[in-house]
């Protein structure tokens, strides 16, 4: 696909739905009793992976555009699946779909891309099999494909060595299913929780006490009306652009702001963007607010520590700002990028070299000196992984010759509409 330069960036744009969110939505809607109505839902290639994952357990789902409805049957309306569960590109809907099946007495099995098949599972195969499940896969669990019998499952109190919201949620909706045990999680810095908010949601009770997350089993959920907000992670893309491309203005409305996952915001009030947060809406499961950005003088800075589970889908797109900001830009304690559709530090490095910039991996992040105008004329990829397809496609906004992107397909797994709403807001 060829990717032409912007002479700025100007516009409203209605980011799509939250993809934790909404894959949250359906999986739990999937195990409540009653009907559950989802609106803004985001139609992208993960969340239909984990549609047709629940359709095939025997959950009645019907998509009407952004407009879902899912008729849940409580757990023991889910039936043993016929064929086998594709997950897709979804790390989400593996990790997730496993701690639900715990607690389901049949068998399944999951497969997905090339992409997930390299993905680490052991992480969330481990603590499901010290709750008693029956669980195996390629390198004894840690690989797809994966097969799993549920069943009857006990409490676990587990330390989690990684900052993840994928192992966490796993463990606690499999921890939803003990006989009224308690099930607890805790991680080394607060991932993303949008599972504790949307189980509320469902009318169960989730305890939360610091890095400690705690669920009592044997508790049923109930349908519930979700509103998905816009996805922060999809904004970031026409965020950095915001702040990068000359003359550009952009306001996103209806974006999720949960402070779990807003550490793009912090960035970029540490890089000096004139970023600007209104009509904050806090009134239901999840703040919302509409962000307003314009160019920017940017500098440098330095991200690590536990801003990092906040950020951890914007990093390539913070790399592309960074090349654009004045100074040296540090990104540490990020080794979590080695494991996501691709090896993010790599692919990011690779490609923003290609297009001129100061960029070097380090064993957890990277280093990027700004500012270096990027040069265009080269041909680029995704490697399959939509993150990296749309920052890149960014980049060329900023590149006097057209850019030439291979996989940009991959974008369909989180933003369908992405290339649309890029050209209607380029000038
Ligand atoms: O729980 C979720 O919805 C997600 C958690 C994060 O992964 P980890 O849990 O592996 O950090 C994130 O990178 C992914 O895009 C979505
Ligand atoms: C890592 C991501 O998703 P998942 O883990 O669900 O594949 C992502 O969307 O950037």
């Amino acid at each position: 696909m060829k990717l032409h330069s912007s002479t700025g960036l100007q516009g409203e744009i209605h980011i799509p739905g939250d993809k934790s969110i909404s894959h949250r939505a359906v999986m739990f809607g999937s195990v409540a009793e009653g009907k559950t109505v989802i609106t803004n839902f985001l139609n992208g290639a993960d969340c239909l992976s984990t549609i047709s994952c629940f359709k095939k357990m025997g959950v009645d789902i019907t998509v009407d555009g952004t407009n879902v409805e899912v008729n849940g049957k409580g757990f023991e309306g889910l039936q043993e699946p016929a064929d086998i569960l594709d997950v897709g590109n979804s790390g989400t809907t593996t990790r997730l779909i496993l701690g639900l099946l715990a607690g389901t007495p049949f068998h399944s099995c999951l497969i997905g891309d090339e992409s997930i098949a390299k993905r680490p599972m052991k992480r969330v195969t481990e603590p499901l099999k010290q709750m008693g499940v029956s669980i195996d896969g390629r390198d004894h669990g840690n690989f797809t494909p994966i097969s799993i019998r549920g069943g009857s499952l006990r409490g676990i109190t587990f330390k989690s060595n990684v900052a993840s919201a994928q192992v966490k949620s796993a463990i606690l909706l499999a921890g939803l299913r003990t006989e009224g045990e308690l099930t607890s999680v805790t991680e080394p810095h607060k991932s993303r929780d949008h599972t504790e908010r949307m189980l509320k949601s469902f009318g169960a009770e989730v305890e939360e006490n610091g890095l400690t997350v705690s669920i009592k089993g044997g508790q049923a959920l109930k349908a519930a009306q979700i509103e998905v907000p816009g996805d922060i992670s999809s904004a970031a893309f026409f965020l950095a652009a915001g702040a990068i491309v000359p003359n550009s203005k952009l306001i996103l409305r209806r974006v999720g702001i949960n402070p779990t996952r807003s550490g793009i915001l912090e960035v970029l009030e540490q890089m000096g963007a004139a970023i600007k947060v209104t009509e904050v809406e806090t009134a239901s499961f999840e703040p919302m607010a509409d962000l307003e950005i314009q160019t920017s003088d940017l500098k440098g800075t330095t991200i690590s520590g536990e801003l990092i589970p906040k950020l951890i889908d914007e990093i390539p797109i913070i790399a592309l700002m960074a090349t654009q900001a004045e100074g040296k830009t540090i990104i540490k304690d990020a080794e979590e990028l080695k494991v996501k559709e691709t090896n993010r530090i790599d692919t990011v490095v690779h490609e923003l070299k290609k297009l001129g910039a100061d960029i070097e991996a380090t064993e957890d992040g990277m280093i990027i000196n700004g500012k270096k105008p990027l040069t265009g004329g080269v041909e680029v990829s995704s490697h399959g992984d939509h993150r990296i397809g749309m920052m890149l496609s960014i980049a060329a906004c900023l590149t006097e010759k057209t850019v030439e992107l291979g996989q940009a397909e991959a974008i369909n797994v989180s933003y369908p509409g992405f290339f649309n709403d890029l050209a209607r807001v380029s000038q």
